[in-house]
């Protein structure tokens, strides 16, 4: 098959990441002569090791990465004048074959809500759960009512747990007594328990330490299959119509890599659906090229209106994360040295990642909590500033966390201007922010930045609730072992005659029972300024073309179909969920295959709706709850880590195959 040939299939993808690979791989291995064909932007990923190798994630994030696409906002005066750089995966898999791999599950009422309060039947969370379960094998525990065993991607601890984690959860036992432990704290209906020794996942595959995506476990596995293609340095431009039929994609090529290609518009088509599955940033894009969208913002590009769909590009989400880092003893096992590069360390990690072990097959953020406010001193802290959305959206909502905190065993940050040493972070998420922004085309052409608003820290809620959530992490912090101060440039700039100022010259902890911090009003000012100045993107962008009646800013239908359109699919959350997005991603593309195989009369393995029901889930998860361990318990010795290496570094491995000038076009092979 050529590049240049108008070519036929029954199913068009345009994109080719996460939710395509889950959708598309699914319809193929049941129906082995459907054509099925995947564009995606970005280039393949198959068996290279920047990819493969876990411990590789920080490498995608530098600013020079090809496999990330960075989407730039308007500078904003709730972010102190600085313009939020928003980065999505671009490669085969998307964002499952850069991301941080953390295994993380929304809670129930999320998927509720989409049901219920969005009006989408079938996405409820008793829908949902068969194919939650269809997608993973957990390797952590056996017979867990809300896991699955068989699936094709797998969840473990990876092949190394830094003792840092160990840390923050001997703090936590000691100090928190409002809180529970349990050991699964992605069970849905979990909230406020810390994961007792480390039981956390990452979407690894715990014998051989790789990455367990979808572009390798759905879609370069069907090697047989000539059927499933996939192109890629492509970027879809449009759909083509025949009237309000989706009948195929218009496509020039990418320029990241091949910057002089040719621009000439090439057509291919569908005869049976096309889907659109580029993501946030990408579907909306796609729509609004092809004059899908606000009747105002299109006449205003010179867009010929085919459908007047004033929600596409509005109700973008994310999270908000911070990641505060603390200067750590030498003891401490973290991942800076690997992020700074050091040949002879990513030797050795290299070679302990053949047997599925090392800091190569881990990610660094070994322990966290869901967390919402208990006591009256969290009440007191998100303040009146909260009190609205607490009573409309928690109160009400007992599995819904406010906050995702925990340690990570690493400076995020810039390694060259911070002295050499040891670090680690305390992350911390906010989970549903109030503030929703936007994104929308600048120009008709593919290539061009969006115009796009973050909108972050634009409500009060917002600021108080990572207020909170810095005073709780750093209270945390300071007490655990290998703390030896902050690291000043990446906190809060309170006044030199204040009890909360920061210092980088301690060389060790405060005892487990001294008392807290007090903050002045002052102090709060620092912090809130702080986060206006540093707060960033969790890379959990959802909501721009939401799955909501039409008559209130929706997109698409529950059976995914575009307003206003007839064969043209996509699907996007219509509101956030509280934990990384990945898990959904990947639920999205499970119940697309179902959807679109009812739709065309193809075959899919049948799943039901779930036969656990609510109540068990709730009493399993009861049952669960195991006391704190108290400091004195030690962690038994196989969770306090395997291997204990001093540095690796980073290197991504360029593959020169897909970045020569070949036709950027092949069968899975
Ligand atoms: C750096 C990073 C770290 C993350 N860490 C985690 C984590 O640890 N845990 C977790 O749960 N989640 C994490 N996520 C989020 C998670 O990966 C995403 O939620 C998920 O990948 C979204 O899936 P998707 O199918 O909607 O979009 P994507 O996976 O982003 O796929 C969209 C694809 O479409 C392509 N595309 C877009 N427009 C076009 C076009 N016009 N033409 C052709 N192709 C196009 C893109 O190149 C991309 O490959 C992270 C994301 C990133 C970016």
């Amino acid at each position: 098959m050529m590049n240049t040939t108008p070519a036929e299939f029954d199913i068009i993808f345009g994109g080719g990441g996460t939710a395509a690979c889950v959708a598309a791989g699914r319809l193929a291995a049941a129906n082995p002569t459907l054509r099925i064909l995947l564009i995606e932007a970005g280039e393949h990923t198959k068996n290279e090791d920047a990819h493969v190798q876990p411990g590789r994630y920080f490498g995608h994030l530098s600013p020079a990465s090809t496999t990330l696409k960075f989407h730039v906002g308007k500078p904003s005066p709730s972010l102190a004048g600085r313009s939020l750089v928003i980065p999505t995966g671009r490669c085969v898999g998307g964002g499952s074959s850069v991301n941080f791999l953390m295994y993380a599950r929304p809670s129930a009422s999320d998927y509720d809500d989409w049901e219920n309060q969005y009006n989408n039947p079938g996405w409820g969370f008793q829908h949902l759960l068969p194919l939650i379960r269809k997608t993973e094998t957990y390797q952590l525990q056996p017979d867990q009512p809300t896991h699955g065993y068989s699936g094709p991607l797998k969840v473990s601890r990876g092949g190394h747990v830094t003792n840092i984690g160990d840390q923050f959860l001997e703090v936590a036992a000691a100090t928190d007594h409002d809180r529970l432990h349990t050991e699964d704290a992605q069970a849905y209906y979990e909230c406020n328990k810390y994961a007792v020794f480390n039981i956390i996942g990452r979407w690894i595959d715990g014998e051989t330490g790789k990455r367990s995506d979808p572009a390798h476990y759905y879609i370069y596995n069907q090697e047989a299959n000539e059927n499933l293609v996939i192109w890629t340095g492509l970027q879809v431009k449009r759909v083509l119509f025949e009237g309000e039929k989706a009948v195929g994609l218009e496509y020039v090529q990418d320029l990241v890599l091949r910057p002089d290609a040719d621009q000439t518009p090439k057509q291919v088509y569908a005869s049976r659906l096309v889907v659109l599955s580029g993501g946030a940033f990408g579907s909306p894009a796609i729509l609004e090229r092809s004059g899908i969208g606000s009747a105002e913002l299109l006449n205003r590009h010179d867009i010929p209106v085919k459908v007047d769909l004033p929600g596409v590009g509005k109700n973008f989400q994310d999270h908000n994360i911070c990641f505060v880092p603390y200067q750590a003893s030498d003891e401490a096992e973290t991942f800076d040295a690997l992020i700074r590069g050091d040949i002879d360390e990513t030797t050795k990690a290299s070679e302990l990642w053949k047997e599925g072990k090392g800091l190569l097959a881990a990610n660094g953020m070994d322990a966290g909590i869901k967390i919402r406010p208990v006591t009256d001193w969290d009440f007191a802290e998100l303040g009146p500033e909260f009190e609205g959305r607490w009573n409309k959206y928690f109160a009400n909502a007992p599995d819904k966390s406010v906050l995702w905190f925990g340690p990570a065993s690493f400076l995020l940050g810039d390694h060259i201007s911070a002295p050499v040493r040891k670090y680690f972070s305390m992350a911390y998420v906010n989970l549903y922010p109030v503030a929703v922004g936007s994104v929308h085309i600048a120009s008709e052409d593919p290539h061009a930045p969006s115009d796009f608003i973050p909108a972050f820290l634009n409500d009060a809620a917002d600021l108080v609730t990572l207020r909170w959530a810095y005073k709780k992490t750093r209270e945390i912090a300071r007490r655990m072992k290998y703390y030896q101060g902050e690291h000043l440039p990446i906190h809060p700039k309170f006044s030199a005659n204040s009890e909360a100022l920061c210092r980088g010259d301690i060389s060790q902890p405060v005892e487990m029972d001294a008392p807290n911090l007090h903050y002045t009003e002052e102090d709060d000012k620092a912090i809130d300024e702080f986060h206006r100045q540093f707060i960033q993107t969790s890379w959990h962008s959802l909501g721009t073309c939401a799955m909501k009646p039409r008559d209130e800013e929706g997109v698409v239908d529950a059976r995914l179909n575009v307003y206003g359109t007839t064969n043209l699919k996509l699907s996007i959350a219509p509101a956030n969920v509280g934990s990384n997005t990945y898990s959904s991603a990947l639920t999205i593309g499970e119940k697309a295959a179902v959807i679109i195989a009812e739709d065309l009369g193809l075959q899919l393995e049948a799943v039901g709706v779930s036969e656990i029901s609510e109540q068990s889930l709730k009493a399993a998860d009861s049952e669960d709850v195991v006391p704190a361990p108290s400091n004195k318990t030690k962690l038994p010795d196989d969770f306090a880590g395997l291997e204990r290496i001093e540095g690796l570094t980073i290197s991504s491995t360029v593959n020169d195959e897909y970045t020569s000038s070949k036709p950027a076009m092949i069968t899975v092979k």
